[in-house]
């Protein structure tokens, strides 16, 4: 048994149920094989054994009350990861699939995310098991205002700053941060991100995980000479990264000919109209079956994009974790893709990666691909401390050189490891790294 199978069989011991956070663990401990060999100090060190137990993990109780008065009861969480390079930082997610393995994978990729930014952020990440769907105005309300009543007193600015992730958009980070400014009797906007531009949000921040990730997908192209102009793509969900994906894809001159929700997609031949599904979706919040009533010649389809059979050169998984297992994998492939760019988090099974790699797909990781929407979460806070705001166009031009970089991160740590141009080991890598020297230099924590 090499090393790497000795720590990652007690991680399994130790997190036996948490199945997606075993997954995350996996993809990312394999590409370090190659940089535990060349670095013994990080074996000698047990940086791996520590990286991947959390430093934290606080698990509460939710009550609220629905429109009925019915009391209700939902599990609250937020794992901080690692706080080695900064504050913990990450979304808190709303969904009903939500237990702590859910938690523990997406923090556990936002340690290397966050790392790979260059920015000063630790990973985190937290969330509930509330499902929003079908809920009224107060009814979220109350649940945000339980939910942050309990959440309050373990983060803050220098500590741990949540933000929004799947069911958690502006309208509930206004009520979270309303809740923790009424019991903290401080205007302290630095502890949360996302937040509407009239209390300190930022420029760009809502575009910034789907606008990234078009940045880091056209810079994955360039590299290959090839460019997004022209092209056609196929895109899952139809929330925050989905949108702003569409919007820039467009904008850089491609076709986005379908979009998604959990039931279902829609084809467009002629191109999405993405004020549609704005409107649909950020003000209605409807389902996207009900483009096609609106535009003639789209047609709506029940089940997963990445089973639909249409022609495409580019997929985006934008929706949630293993959107993409091997069967889907192979009908990308079969539908003419070349590329594939990751805006949800872990959106492709660990055997599907192998086989788009054997199949020199170009493959945008999403630590790397979607670390524009953190990364811009860390401007905000730049942004709050010194009690300025910067214009759209600054907010933009600087997550368009952080993916720049990011892209040449990725693509150096896999030519330094002889692994050619391989984005999903060069960014396992150069993320660690930069964690695992700050791990060490600080002692054993
Ligand atoms: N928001 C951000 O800044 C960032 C988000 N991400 C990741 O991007 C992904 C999308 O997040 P975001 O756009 O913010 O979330 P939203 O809640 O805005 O949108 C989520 C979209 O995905 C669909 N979806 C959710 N769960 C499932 C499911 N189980 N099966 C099929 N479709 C599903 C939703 O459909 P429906 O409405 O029917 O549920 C919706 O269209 C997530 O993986 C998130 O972790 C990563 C980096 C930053
Ligand atoms: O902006 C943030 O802090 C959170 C972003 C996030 O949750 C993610 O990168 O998955």
């Amino acid at each position: 048994m090499s090393y790497i199978q000795e720590v990652l069989k007690k991680v399994e011991d130790r997190n036996r149920d948490e199945h997606e956070f075993l997954q995350a663990v996996e993809e990312v401990f394999y590409s370090l094989e190659p940089v535990i060999e060349k670095h013994p100090e990080y074996k000698e060190t047990s940086v791996l054994e520590r990286i991947a137990e959390p430093e934290r993990q606080i698990i509460f109780r939710v009550p609220w009350v629905d429109d009925n008065g019915v009391v209700h009861v939902n599990r609250g969480f937020r794992v901080q990861f690692n706080g080695a390079i900064g504050p913990y930082k990450g979304g808190l997610r709303f969904h009903p699939s939500v237990y702590v393995g859910i938690i523990k994978f997406l923090g556990f990729e936002q340690i290397f995310k966050n790392s790979l930014t260059g920015l000063p952020i630790g990973g985190g990440k937290g969330g509930s098991d509330f499902n929003p769907k079908k809920k009224s105005d107060g009814e979220i309300r109350r649940f945000c205002e339980s939910f942050m009543t309990e959440l309050y007193r373990h983060i803050g600015p220098d500590v741990d700053v949540p933000a929004g992730d799947i069911g958690v958009g502006s309208r509930e980070i206004g009520y979270l941060y309303g809740q923790y400014r009424r019991i903290r009797g401080a205007f302290k906007n630095g502890v949360i991100t996302g937040k509407g531009l009239k209390y300190g949000g930022s420029l760009a921040r809502k575009e910034a995980t789907g606008y990234g990730l078009l940045y880091f997908v056209e810079e994955m192209l360039k590299a290959n000479n090839n460019s997004i102009k022209g092209k056609v793509i196929a895109i899952s969900g139809s929330g925050n990264v989905a949108i702003y994906a569409c919007e820039k894809a467009t904008e850089l001159g491609a076709k986005v000919v379908a979009m998604s929700d959990s039931a279902g997609y829609i084809y467009h031949a002629d191109g999405i109209n993405l004020d549609t599904v704005k409107r649909l979706k950020e003000v209605e919040r409807k389902r996207i079956k009900e483009y096609v009533k609106e535009h003639q010649g789209s047609k709506y389809h029940e089940g997963n994009v990445w089973e639909g059979k249409f022609k495409y050169d580019i997929a985006l998984p934008c929706s949630t974790q293993n959107d993409i297992d091997m069967e889907r994998a192979k009908n990308i492939i079969e539908n003419g893709a070349i590329a594939v760019g990751e805006g949800a988090n872990m959106p492709t099974s660990n055997d599907a990666i192998k086989f788009f790699l054997k199949k020199e797909i170009l493959l945008a990781p999403a630590k790397a691909a979607n670390a524009g929407g953190v990364a811009t979460s860390a401007l905000e806070m730049v942004q709050n401390s010194m009690r300025y705001s910067w214009s759209f166009e600054e907010v933009n031009n600087k997550l368009k050189d952080i993916m720049i970089n990011i892209h040449k991160s990725a693509c150096e740590a896999s030519k330094e490891y002889g692994l050619g141009y391989n984005l999903v080991a060069g960014a396992n890598i150069a993320g660690f790294k930069k964690v695992a020297e700050a791990m060490i230099t600080q002692g054993i924590y």
